[in-house]
Parts: structure tokens; sequence; C-alpha cells
């Protein structure tokens, strides 16, 4: 079975890092980042990229805040999942420390100087290391934001960037991972239990104990520096997720927004000590399009620097994911085809936003 760096190694993505640039030192929006342009004779702002939806944002509509202590747990993210596809947790029991160290880990990664991480970029074809968010190869505007990406170890590229103190850095990812892991499989079966499905109904994920043991899973630190321009600027394009399911950890600035169908984009306000769930594709397959992948993107700011670390959550790149039987009868048909997180990266790699759709079964 390929280990998840292999499933990524075989559907590289081709992103020119070495043209990265150094944020900091810029006092005007180059070209090239500009996802709004001003019409220079008449001042007129003209939007030229139909993948940059209006800048409206809602403030109506929040998205749910679930304590994970509350017994209703269950059926509130169920009916999160249903509405919106995402939603904020407390009381998960991570404790705030481990958001600290990781933070300081991402500081001190991210405040390195441009040749120095570039030291621990990420290959043309690899997956694991510093660049551009993995994203950005299908847009024709840049995207004023870093990403490291760490799958299975970030040794290689953290001795590259702190020979003397890497070890500091490794055990702190260990230790997040580890704890993301845990939370990730209660999420998980909290779920999936508010779908009608139990332990034993879910056979790629039992395992021994029903633990989700063989799941894979990646980790992306990001990084959005304050940009001189933010109004015309995009952090992160419009995208779903391609997993089971995604644990956000943000900063104090804001800037992630979801869209909530019928009402426009909505933001995501961070809540200290909160945690973001994002619904990701392969849930939604799952779920026989229940629980919608929710699509999200984030907008930069003018004088604050956002950080944040997603952990990307999946099952072993060679197990079937396809709608549960449990979801599917005489009255629902199963509306998309099995598929491996394997190929589902594949897909994804080629069509993009509409990987989804084009794993859809036509109705007979
Ligand atoms: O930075 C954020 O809030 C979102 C990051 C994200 O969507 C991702 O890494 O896939
Ligand atoms: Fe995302």
């Amino acid at each position: 079975m390929p280990s998840l760096s292999e499933a990524f190694r075989e559907h590289p993505l081709h992103l020119h890092h070495n043209k990265l640039l150094d944020f900091n030192s810029l006092e005007e929006l180059p070209d090239s980042y500009a996802w709004i342009q001003i019409d220079q004779d008449d001042h007129t702002i003209t939007n030229p990229n139909p993948n940059y939806p209006s800048n409206s944002c809602h403030g109506d509509e929040n998205v749910p805040i679930i304590n994970l202590n509350d017994p209703n747990a269950p059926k509130l993210i169920g009916n999160a999942c249903k509405t919106w596809g995402v939603f904020q947790v407390v009381n998960h029991g991570i404790p705030m420390s481990l958001f600290r160290d990781i933070q300081q880990t991402g500081q001190a990664l991210f405040s390195c100087s441009t040749h120095q991480k570039l030291k621990a970029a990420r290959t043309p074809d690899g997956v694991s290391g510093y660049g551009r968010a993995r994203i950005s190869s299908f847009f024709p505007k840049l995207m004023w934001s870093e990403c490291f990406t760490i799958v299975e170890s970030p040794l290689e590229h953290f001795i590259q960037l702190w020979p003397h103190e890497y070890n500091k850095h490794c055990d702190v990812v260990v230790q997040y991972e580890e704890a993301m892991k845990k939370l990730a499989q209660k999420l998980m079966w909290m779920v999936l239990t508010s779908l009608g499905i139990s332990k034993e109904e879910l056979k790629w994920a039992a395992g021994p104990k029903g633990e989700f043991k063989w799941a894979c899973s990646a980790l992306h630190l990001n990084s959005y520096p304050s940009c001189p321009d933010p109004d015309r600027a995009m952090g992160l394009a419009p995208h779903t997720d391609s997993t089971l399911l995604t644990i956000l950890y943000q900063n104090d600035v804001s800037g992630l927004q979801v869209l909530r169908e019928g009402v426009g984009w909505v933001a995501v306000p961070p809540l200290p000590g909160g945690l973001v769930i994002n619904m990701g594709d392969l849930f939604h397959i799952l779920s026989n399009g229940s629980y919608p992948s929710v699509l999200h993107r984030v907008l930069v700011n003018r004088t604050r620097q956002r950080f944040s670390v997603a952990y990307l959550y999946g099952p072993p790149p060679n197990v079937h994911i396809r709608p549960h039987p449990k979801l599917i009868g005489p009255n629902r048909r199963a509306l998309y085809r099995p598929v491996t997180w394997n190929e589902y990266l594949g897909t994804k790699a080629k069509y993009f936003n509409k990987a989804l759709s084009s794993l859809q079964l036509c109705a007979t």
C-alpha cells in the first residue's frame, strides 16, 4: 500500500517556488498578486478573475460553536454538517500550551530569511516542505501566503532550517499530530453517529477497536503576512479540502471565510482555544452528499500576520471510500462512485474544484 507521500508524489503540481517573494520587503502589491485590478485611467476597479467571488461577507449568520462535552454534541454536529459543512469546537481537551508551541514553531519557520526557507523548499514533485499553497497552480494570480507542508516527518527539512534545535521543533510537530489524530478519531465517530452509522459498520476504519488506526494525515502550517493592499489580494483562493475532515487552528487574526449557499461568504472568527472543523470531499462521498464539503477561502490583513495550522485527516490511501450502504436505499441511490484517497488526489490535481462532480454517477 503506498504511503500518503507516495500518493501525493504520483500527482505532482508544478509550482514555481524559486519565484517566492520576500513578502515583508514589499510596499506595493505586485500585479501578479492583484486579484482585483485598478484601471489606471479612470481608477475603476475591475475583477478579471472569475475565481474571485464578490467580497461580500455576511455577519447575520454564524458558524455553529459546539461544546464537545455536551451530551447532545453528535446531534448538533450532524445539524452543522448538513447546513454548513463546518463548525467550531470548544472543550476538545487539547491544552492551550500545544497551540502556543506549534505557533512558536511556525513563527520560527516563517520568520527565517527567504534564502533560509528555500533550503527547506518542496522539490518540484515533492509533497513536504516550504512553498506556495498546493492549490496555487489552478489560479492565474498568486496568493499572499506561504505554506509548510508536513507529510510523515519534517525532520529532513527542519535539520536544514535549524541544525542545532531541529529536535525541539520535531517534538512539537509529533505531539501536535498525536493530539489531532485523537481528536479527529473522536470527531469522526461523532459525525458518523449523527448519520446513524456504528463503528462495526465502517469496516475499513474499524481496526480491532474501531479506532481509525490506519487513517493518514498531513499538516499545513500557513502564514499570511500583513499585506500592503489587502482588498485586492487573496490569502488562499476558494477550495474544498480533499480530506474526510480537517481540523484548523487559527491565531487571533481573522481572514477565514466559508461559503454558505444562499447567503454568501461568512467569516469564521477566531475563538480563543477553539478549533474549526471542515468537512472534506471524501466525507461528502461517504455521506452520499448529506454532509457536503465546504468551500472556504482566506482574505488577508493590512497590519497583522495571520497564522493557521490545518490537520488534514483521511483514510489509508488505498481504501475505497464510497457512499455508505446505510445511506443508500430505494429512494436514494449512490451519488458517487467509489474512490481511494490516492485516486482522488489525482482527480483533484486534474479537475480541482470540479473533482467531486466528476465522480458523480448519472441517474439510470
Ligand atoms: O488558513 C486558513 O484558515 C485555512 C487553511 C486551509 O484552508 C488549508 O490549509 O487547506
Ligand atoms: Fe482548506
